[in-house]
């Protein structure tokens, strides 16, 4: 593997309108898993190249429960991206946890339903480690980036992952704040999940919309509120990834979780399915050839 870093961006609804990147170039890849939420636009920020890729697609076309997260990171794979921040737009399930901050996501709870979940199946199982989902390295200067960017940042915090595209009951919010989640989104999983089968490095800073709906003396969630503390965060988030692309040393180490797929299939090798495993070639071509 070479030392060179190339950052996956996925934009989320703070940040469908892209990145300002030196020598940008917009380019079409193809997927074996369908189609990605749109194009991946190439280029620059200082000496570390970006892969940035709009997760709802451009003007926000596709829901939550309909972005093939299969193919995005299939083609961030493509795009030999090394590691993957993703930017998401949350709700607080705490009081500390203010709209404006800043989380630096470090654990997930998944609440979602059929949405393609792995890039595994029959004839060619795999089961990966997830007991850590985020890459505490990309996490750590994810957060640092955030505050230099002038983010008032919460670092660490249990992201609960819904179906949507309704935000939640006042039940549910409260039941997920007793099961110590932190902040709600649409959107983490089954990305983490994915990023991880395809050995990338993945971390989340998730910007603060909203309050879901856990306060007695709040009204539930209003998504006009949501947009408006959405836009005046995007250029924090833009900033942010400058910041992260400055700050990166020179050279990318290697991390455990570049490897995550060594002893994970454990279908035997003259009976796997000839066809995934060929679908398979960006995620897991390093271990399948
Ligand atoms: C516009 S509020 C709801 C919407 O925003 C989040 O999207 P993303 O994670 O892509 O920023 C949330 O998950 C919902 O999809
Ligand atoms: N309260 C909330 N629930 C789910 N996703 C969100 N995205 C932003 N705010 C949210």
């Amino acid at each position: 593997m070479s030392d060179e870093w190339i950052i996956g961006i996925i934009g989320g609804s703070g940040l469908s309108e892209g990145l300002a990147l030196e020598e940008a170039q917009e380019i079409e890849i193809r997927s074996p898993f369908g189609e990605p939420s749109g194009p991946v636009t190439l280029g620059r920020i200082g000496h570390v190249r970006v892969a940035f890729l709009a997760r709802h697609g451009k003007g926000h076309r596709v829901p939550p429960s309909q972005v093939n997260y299969r193919a995005n990171i299939d083609v961030l794979k493509r795009a030999r991206v090394t590691d993957v921040l993703a930017l998401s737009a949350i709700g607080s399930l705490r009081e500390e946890i203010e709209p404006g901050q800043f989380v630096a996501v470090d654990q997930f709870i998944d609440r979602t339903t059929s949405r393609e979940n792995s890039f595994f199946g029959p004839g060619c199982v795999a089961h990966v480690s997830l007991a850590d989902p985020v890459c505490p390295r990309l996490a750590k200067h994810a957060g640092d980036a955030a505050k230099s960017a002038g983010a008032a940042l919460h670092r660490g915090g249990t992201y609960v992952a819904i179906d949507g595209p309704q935000f939640s009951t006042r039940a549910e919010s409260r039941l997920y704040r007793a099961w110590a989640g932190d902040v709600i989104g649409m959107t983490g999983m089954p990305e983490a999940r994915l990023a991880r089968e395809a050995e990338l490095p993945y971390a989340m800073l998730g910007m603060v919309t909203d309050y879901d709906s856990f306060r007695d003396d709040q009204e539930g969630v209003d998504i006009t509120a949501v947009l408006k503390v959405m836009q005046a965060n995007s250029k924090t988030a833009a900033k942010t990834v400058a910041e992260l692309c400055r700050a990166l040393p020179e050279k990318r180490e290697p991390v455990p979780i570049d490897t995550a797929l060594e002893h994970a299939i454990i279908t035997a090798q003259d009976i796997r399915d000839s066809e995934l495993v060929a679908k398979l070639d960006a995620v897991a071509g390093r271990v399948l050839k």
